[in-house]
């Protein structure tokens, strides 16, 4: 009979779930098991087949079964230090690249990790163009980690070409180099590092970090990058999240956060991530995220809005002082959840709107203006707001109609959210400042005024 592809697929999750426990000593719960969410778009999953309590235990594994830089046989057979000389990431994903031999003892895991992603380094040109506005573009980063994958990680394989000779990098495809073929290898490694990894505490470091939690300085030497079988089975949904990946003396377990009913997904948390980075690190988004968006505003179109009446020698002083004073970043964001200019961004359009002799007062005695919202300020704001919003190829209304018509799917689909969730910060903001100046009884803006009125102008934010 035919092998077909759920044939696999379900052939893979037993192949692993066997080899979890028999092998590296998982004790699961008999409640909950690997599921086929594929229809929804979701790949694998962990369900509930029967109510589970809070605080239930749902997997426990022993902490040598994570691989990592130590525990992957690499480490013996590199040169001693030369996996310890990379950053965590690169030595997670040259172990990755080793452990694609048929004969590597993490075998039936390694099957179960995705050779295909939808994060924003796979999207084509003309997918990406459709997210034109969005800072998440700055953050691909594609081309700086290939120029990391050959200068750092090339020449180990190069030099230890026998270790790495059954792995995946032998499976050249016909036509293309070795080193286009190690590129589009490790990119594939680091999806899965940047998805699917997990930062674990360094033992004997748990109390410290407990401790000094939030004034952690140096992460680097507390924590490690370990891929953690079946933990990064779990798919995560914003605050659907019910349960959670604990440290103890006895291993690494995944224990209920909240009770969980029969036939429900076990959800991990991977964070309070805006959609269009959880789009760049995991390829996916929810609506639930939607609260976590972040409109990002340029420091330097602020000052270029807020200082058009200042000559470039002035300008430049104030930019100087602001930088020295540790209230101008490089750029601001604007937070779903608030809807509040930040206010350090308001200190800072205040202190670029003084005049001349108010500045110097300031300046000299040290100090910056209070983050007022005065009607000069915020028609300023408007500004900034107003540029910002026309960075977007459409509109928030244009947006809206592509949705509404249907038409879109998968990367694209997920672009207009993503774009349209950015725009709708900008509009909320706007809105906000515009109420608080007409508290203060102060004239409307024109932009108000027209959306009051249906006009078109409402396109700017
Ligand atoms: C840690 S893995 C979780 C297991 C994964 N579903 C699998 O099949 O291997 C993270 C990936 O799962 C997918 N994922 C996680 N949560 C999801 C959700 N709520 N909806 C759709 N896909 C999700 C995304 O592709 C993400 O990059």
């Amino acid at each position: 009979m035919e092998t077909t592809t759920d044939d696999v697929f379900e052939q893979q999750n037993a192949a692993f779930m066997q080899w979890l426990v028999a092998s590296q000593h998982a004790e699961v719960n008999p409640k909950v098991a690997l599921a086929d969410l594929r229809a929804s778009g979701a790949g694998r999953g962990v369900v509930a087949l029967s109510p589970l309590e809070a605080d239930e235990l749902v997997f426990r594994l022993p902490r040598e079964s994570a691989l990592t830089a130590e525990t992957s046989t690499l480490s013996s057979l590199l040169p001693p230090g030369v996996l310890a000389a990379l950053d965590q990431w690169l030595a997670l994903i040259l172990v990755l690249i080793f452990e694609t031999r048929a004969s590597s003892a993490w075998k039936p895991y390694i099957d179960l990790l995705p050779r295909e992603f939808n994060t924003l380094i796979y999207w084509t040109a003309s997918e990406i163009s459709m997210l034109r506005g969005s800072a998440v573009l700055k953050k691909i980063g594609k081309e700086d980690a290939e120029a990391t994958f050959v200068e750092k990680l090339l020449p180990v394989v190069r030099a230890h070409e026998e270790i790495f000779k059954d792995t995946a990098l032998a499976d050249i495809p016909a036509g293309q180099s070795f080193e286009r073929h190690f590129i589009d290898t490790a990119h594939r490694m680091a999806s899965v590092v940047m998805s699917y990894s997990f930062d674990l505490v360094v033992p004997g470091q748990e109390d410290k970090a407990d401790d000094e939690e939030e004034e952690d300085e140096d992460e680097e030497d507390e924590h490690y990058k370990a891929m953690v079988p079946l933990a990064d089975l779990l798919n995560a949904d914003a605050d659907r999240n019910n349960c959670r990946l604990f440290e103890t003396p006895a291993g690494l377990e995944m224990k209920t956060v909240a009770p969980v009913s029969a036939g429900a997904e076990l959800f991990n948390d991977y964070g309070p991530l805006p959609r269009s980075d959880l789009l760049r690190r995991y390829g996916y988004i929810t609506e639930h995220y939607a609260q976590y968006d972040v409109v990002e505003l340029d420091s330097r179109s602020i000052v270029g809005e807020a200082t058009r009446a200042l000559e470039e020698e002035d300008r430049q002083e104030r930019v100087d002082y602001l930088l020295e004073e540790g209230v101008l970043d490089d750029s601001f964001d604007l937070e779903a959840a608030e809807l509040e200019v930040p206010e350090e961004m308001l200190v800072v359009v205040n202190t670029l709107l003084l005049t001349k002799p108010e500045f110097k007062r300031y300046k000299n005695a040290g100090k910056t203006p209070k983050p007022k919202l005065s009607e000069k300020v915020a028609e300023v704001l408007c500004r900034i707001l107003e540029a910002r919003a026309r960075e977007y190829p459409t509109t928030l209304e244009e947006d809206e109609k592509i949705l509404a018509e249907g038409q879109l799917q998968g990367r694209e689909r997920a672009a207009v959210e993503v774009r349209l969730g950015e725009k709708r910060i900008l509009r909320g903001a706007y809105r906000v400042i515009v109420r608080k100046i007409a508290e203060k009884g102060a004239p409307k803006r024109p932009l108000e005024e027209a959306e009051e009125a249906g006009g078109k102008r409402v396109k700017a934010t």
